[in-house]
Order: C-alpha cells, then sequence, then structure tokens
C-alpha cells in the first residue's frame, strides 16, 4: 500500500517555541525550516509513499517545501492543528476517496525512509494506527487506511487519546528515527546522535557555540565540536 502524508507545520515564526533556550528567534526558525526540509526530503524518498502534501500557510516554508516535491495545502479552517489534518485528510479523500492518509509530524530531522517503510507497511494492517514518539507521551504518526477517518487528536499526552480513540499502537522496535521528534535541546542532542538530514546539519552547525549541542559539527572547521 502506498500512502498520502499529510505533514502539518505552523508558521515559522511561532514554531519550535520549546527550543527557545537552545535558539534565538531568527536561528530557531531556521531550525524548524531545516526539520521540516529533512522530514519532508526523507518521507519523499520513502518506498510506502505515494506523496506528500504539507499544511501550512508560512510562505517561505510553503516554497521551500514545494521545490522538493511535496504539494501546499492552506492551513484551513484555522481552527488550530487538529483541525488543520482533519481538512487536509477530507480534501486529499476528495480527489482520491480511496487514499490511504498518515499524519506525520515536522520535526523529524532523522527520519529515514526505510523506517517510515517499515511504521507505515505495519500501519497498513489495521484500520487506524499510530506511532508513539520517542519520549512514549505524544504521537509521531497517525495512519487510517482506505475508507476510515482520520480523526486526529494530536497535542499534549496524544498516545493516550490515539489510543483511546481504537487505533492500534504501532510496537515496532529499530524505527526510532520515526519517533524521534525535536521539541526541546535535549531531543535535538538525541537526533544528532542518531544521525541528522543535511539541513538540519548546517542549521545546527550555524548554532553559536554555547547553543551547539555537543558533538554536533562546527561550521569552520567540519569537525566535532569540542566537549
Ligand atoms: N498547519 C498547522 N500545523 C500546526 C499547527 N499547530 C501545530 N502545528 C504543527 O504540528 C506539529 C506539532 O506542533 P506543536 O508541538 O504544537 O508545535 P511545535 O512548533 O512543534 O513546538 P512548540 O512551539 O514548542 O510547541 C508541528 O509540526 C507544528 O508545526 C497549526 O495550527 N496548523
Ligand atoms: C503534537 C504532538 O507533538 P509535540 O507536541 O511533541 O510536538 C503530539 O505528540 O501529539
Amino acid at each position: 500500500m502506498q500512502w498520502t502524508l499529510v505533514i502539518p507545520l505552523k508558521p515559522l515564526a511561532r514554531a519550535k517555541s520549546r527550543l527557545s533556550d537552545t535558539a534565538a528567534d531568527g536561528v530557531r526558525r531556521g531550525l524548524a525550516l531545516a526539520f521540516a526540509q529533512d522530514t519532508v526530503a526523507a518521507a519523499l524518498a520513502c518506498a510506502a509513499v505515494r506523496d506528500v502534501a504539507v499544511v501550512t500557510d508560512d510562505v517561505l516554508a510553503g516554497r521551500e517545501l514545494a521545490a522538493l516535491g511535496a504539494r501546499i495545502v492552506p492551513d484551513e479552517p484555522r481552527g488550530g492543528l487538529n483541525a488543520a489534518l482533519a481538512h487536509a485528510a477530507a480534501a486529499v479523500r476528495t480527489l482520491r476517496p480511496e487514499a490511504a492518509v498518515a499524519a506525520l509530524n515536522a520535526d523529524l530531522p532523522a527520519l529515514r525512509p526505510l523506517e517510515l517503510a517499515r511504521v507505515l507497511d505495519a500501519a497498513a494492517e489495521f484500520p487506524r494506527a499510530f506511532l508513539p514518539d520517542a519520549a512514549a507521551i505524544g504521537t509521531t504518526l497517525l495512519a487510517a487506511a482506505p475508507g476510515r477517518e482520520l480523526l486526529p487528536s494530536f497535542g499534549p499526552d496524544s498516545r493516550a487519546r490515539h489510543r483511546a480513540s481504537g487505533a492500534v499502537e504501532i510496537g515496532l522496535g529499530a524505527v526510532d528515527s520515526v519517533r524521534q521528534d525535536v521539541d526541546t535541546g535535549e531531543d535535538l542532542r538525541a537526533a544528532l546522535a542518531l544521525g541528522v538530514g543535511p539541513r538540519t546539519a548546517a542549521a545546527v552547525a550555524r548554532l553559536p557555540g554555547p547553543a551547539r549541542p555537543v558533538g554536533a559539527t562546527t561550521p569552520q572547521t567540519g569537525g566535532p565540536a569540542p566537549v
């Protein structure tokens, strides 16, 4: 089965507020965009993915992600994340009623196409399925097979809500790259340890020294940053 992924991205100026200790406003926008670029590029390289729709009103992000091959869907009806996801999933199904649809977070900079394919293949066995995030509290992916509504309930503690909604929790091991969302400096270090995509690596290298996570590449030397 091949999936249409719906990836939500709020305006970069408001994105990743929990990274404000790690990165000042302007730099944080660049990081949020880089996370989304690496997420979308890996998703588009996944054999189980038919196409990618990014739900965003951010003009810069829309342009950059369209250049990678994503379709850009306006952020409607402006009722927040879940309303935007439900609206975008419905728009996909208007065009292709039998589409398999999955929502994927935009902050998965270590995402690997093969791991995403394993998760989507596992999801294809169920009417609705989800993958908990690395912290085992939230959700990074929610999938709805053809003919099933997505019924997204992302946000704080979404793992419990998605489970209570009847979606099946995907319990695969060795899919860390699909679970490692980045909300905090600690998450960023974990993603760097897994290995991030090229745009995130470049954006992290541009962070000022004290904010740059240990082990990240330095812009000057290309070698590891001092411990
Ligand atoms: N299109 C759209 N995407 C959203 C909206 N709210 C959140 N998102 C996206 O949904 C995912 C999870 O969002 P949040 O955890 O609320 O925001 P974040 O930018 O990741 O991080 P914080 O600002 O630290 O909460 C991210 O990919 C966001 O960009 C929204 O209203 N519309
Ligand atoms: C929206 C979510 O992600 P986070 O708040 O961790 O970005 C979620 O886990 O449902």
